[in-house]
């Protein structure tokens, strides 16, 4: 497909690569990728998939650019960023060539009608973790070949640095920083799948469309690590961090918000579904025979990741039922809501909570 808007040469492209890796998000960045090279390769449309260890589509970013005409007839570029959660929704078509370039390992295309759809592989070091598709009407060139190429790894490069400060070094999750600096485009994004889960289009969509946001908290963390130590306290850690990854979904979004706590933002249809999703986590851990340690236990407060309440006041919530969780005896998970109706918990005026 080709286009009319005025495409920037390399001085415009070495800018846009300056602009990107000025960007401290990862989800900006991996926009300003598609940003950059849309035009650079003379397309409106251009789409990057996120995948897991497996070559499973965790998430789709698509952007596209429009001419419109403003009131005053001055033209403009108008741009729009969709992005999708899960893998339900690629054409066959994308999925296909996707396969394609996994199997090979390196840049492939097809014919659709009179276009090409063209997909280069992302890799973070040596694993592939995604892809670049679009569609033109001609091959690319070996200049711009070379110069996506190298897009693409600058990208990647700066995408793992980025990554890495957003993490937790101990358990490889995502740290508070990260959770604290994408609360708003996180909630954002929430509203905007709630949003598509309840249009016409998604019907099929099987994404639930209600999110959960849980405080979990280690009990007893300080006797664990006065008794074994803190290299045993830190297996306990990491082995509760997997058993959790393993007993949420993989599109689920696990931080470790605080020494021993974590946060967990989860899709899930209703209350009973979500309780059952916390509780599967808590029993997980319950069972679980850690070595020398023996029986570890979690408690943790929920509440719903209503789009329309601020972030921070959701938070609060979890947190206060966390807080009745453990006034009541630890290893069991709270819902802030029943615990409101219970007359547990009081929502005073101001969003903030006080316990009976
Ligand atoms: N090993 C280890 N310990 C940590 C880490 N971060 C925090 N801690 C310890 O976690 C403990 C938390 O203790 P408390 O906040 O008193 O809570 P608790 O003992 O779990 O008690 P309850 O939450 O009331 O059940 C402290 O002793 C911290 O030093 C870490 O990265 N590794």
């Amino acid at each position: 497909m080709p286009t009319h808007l005025t495409e920037p040469g390399l001085p415009g492209i070495l800018k846009k690569l300056g602009s990107m890796t000025a960007i401290r998000d990862t989800y900006l960045v991996e926009q300003s990728l598609l940003r950059t090279l849309g035009p650079l390769l003379g397309v409106l449309e251009t789409s990057l998939y996120r995948v897991d260890d497996n070559g499973v589509v965790l998430r789709a970013l698509h952007h596209a650019r429009t001419m419109v005409t403003e009131e005053d007839g001055v033209q403009r570029v108008a741009e729009r960023v969709e992005e999708i959660a899960n893998d339900q929704n690629i054409p066959s078509a994308v999925r296909e060539l996707l396969d394609n370039v996994r199997l090979l390992g390196k840049p492939c295309r097809r014919k659709t009608g009179n276009d090409l759809l063209i997909c280069y592989p992302l890799r973070g070091g040596n694993e592939l973790c995604g892809y670049f598709v679009f569609q033109r009407d001609r091959e690319v060139t070996p200049v711009e070949d070379a110069i996506v190429n190298g897009v693409l790894e600058v990208f990647t490069n700066y995408y793992e640095l980025l990554d890495t400060s957003q993490r937790d070094q101990l358990t490889g999750l995502l740290n508070r920083y990260s959770l604290e600096t994408n609360l708003d485009r996180l909630w954002n994004l929430l509203s905007i799948r709630i949003h598509d889960s309840e249009n016409e289009n998604s019907r099929r969509d099987k994404t639930p469309k209600t999110y959960w946001l849980g405080v979990l908290d280690i009990d007893h963390f300080k006797s664990i690590n006065d008794t074994y130590g803190h290299i045993m306290g830190d297996e306990v850690l990491i082995l509760v961090t997997r058993l959790l990854q393993s007993s949420f979904r993989q599109s689920d979004l696990l931080y470790r918000y605080g020494g021993e706590e974590f946060i967990a933002i989860i899709a899930a249809n209703d209350l009973e579904s979500a309780t059952l999703a916390f509780e599967r986590a808590r029993k997980k851990i319950e069972e679980f025979q850690f070595p020398q340690v023996g029986h570890v236990t979690i408690s943790g407060g929920f509440s719903g990741a209503d789009p329309r309440v601020l972030p921070q006041e959701v938070i609060n919530r979890a947190d206060s039922s966390l807080y009745a969780a453990k006034h009541a005896g630890r290893n069991r998970i709270f819902h802030y809501d029943t615990l409101v109706k219970e007359g547990v918990l009081k929502e005073v005026a101001s969003g903030s909570i006080d316990l009976f």
